[in-house]
């Protein structure tokens, strides 16, 4: 985990992923902090294969301009972007056009190998690395898109509580691992709090890990039931059912 803070958290980076398959590097979100957070790790830019957007909000695509400038200019590459076929208008138009607009280069794809992506339909990311989108609802008409990723792994974007559909996942879709913001001061309004993921029943809490928290979560460690926080710098092993 690159960052696993809210968007106003200092003590935490940006709640962004790499994420590392058969030797090829995913970017889950590329927010403010993930330019700095990708060089703590000892990474940088000309490293990651792709990189694959949830939402419109800076704390997962404010690093995108410098990922962009980057990947062009620093190491004459065009990386995969994969993102919702409905964001990718407003990603350019209304978050990247102003800072990355250059004769000749005018279109997202002057930068990045863009792939947009269906929500609702398993596509393939990576070799062995599939995922799903899903439309989860965040703030009225914003989209904001959570990740299914091999049909085992559940990779919140940004989402309000949404119990059913956890329950869903859990029971119906043999999901294994739940990866889940959480508002650790009520109330959650566009994200699910820590006292109404307390509500879900101990098999989801005991799959659920707690991630895009803001900087007083140590003083929560002990406090979240049966579900644990997500850490951050920490690297997550996942064989396709569980995590180690
Ligand atoms: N209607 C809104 C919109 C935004 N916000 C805050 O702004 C943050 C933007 O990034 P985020 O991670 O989605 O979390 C949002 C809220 O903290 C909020 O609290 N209410
Ligand atoms: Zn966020
Ligand atoms: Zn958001």
């Amino acid at each position: 985990m690159l960052g696993t803070g809210s968007a106003f958290a200092k003590a935490f980076n940006n709640n962004n992923a790499l994420l590392k398959a058969n030797g090829r590097n995913l970017l889950v979100d590329c927010g403010i902090t993930a330019p700095k957070a990708l060089h703590e790790l000892g990474y940088n830019f000309g490293e990651i294969d792709a990189v694959l957007l949830t939402h419109i909000h800076a704390d997962h695509i404010g690093g995108m301009e410098e990922f962009a400038f980057q990947s062009k200019f620093v190491f004459g590459r065009k990386p995969i972007l994969y993102i919702a076929d409905t964001l990718i208008d407003t990603l350019w138009e209304h978050s990247l056009r102003g800072g990355l607009q250059q004769d000749p280069a005018d279109t997202l794809s002057d930068y990045f190998d863009v792939r947009p992506l269906a929500a609702d339909t398993t596509h393939e990311l990576l070799p062995g690395l599939s995922v799903e989108l899903m439309l989860t609802p965040h703030i009225p008409n914003k989209p904001s898109y959570s990740l299914l990723f091999n049909d085992t792994f559940f990779y919140s974007a940004d989402m309000v509580f949404d119990p059913d559909l956890l329950h869903s996942l859990v029971h119906d879709r043999g999901v294994q691992a739940l990866f889940h913001d959480c508002q650790l001061h009520p109330p959650g309004v566009v994200h699910a709090s820590l006292p109404q993921l307390l509500t879900l029943p101990l098999p989801i809490q005991e799959r659920t890990f707690l991630m895009h928290y803001g900087d007083d979560q140590p003083e929560f460690v002990g406090r979240t039931g049966a579900m644990r926080f997500v850490e951050q710098h920490r690297v997550y092993e996942w064989d396709g059912l569980t995590f180690a």
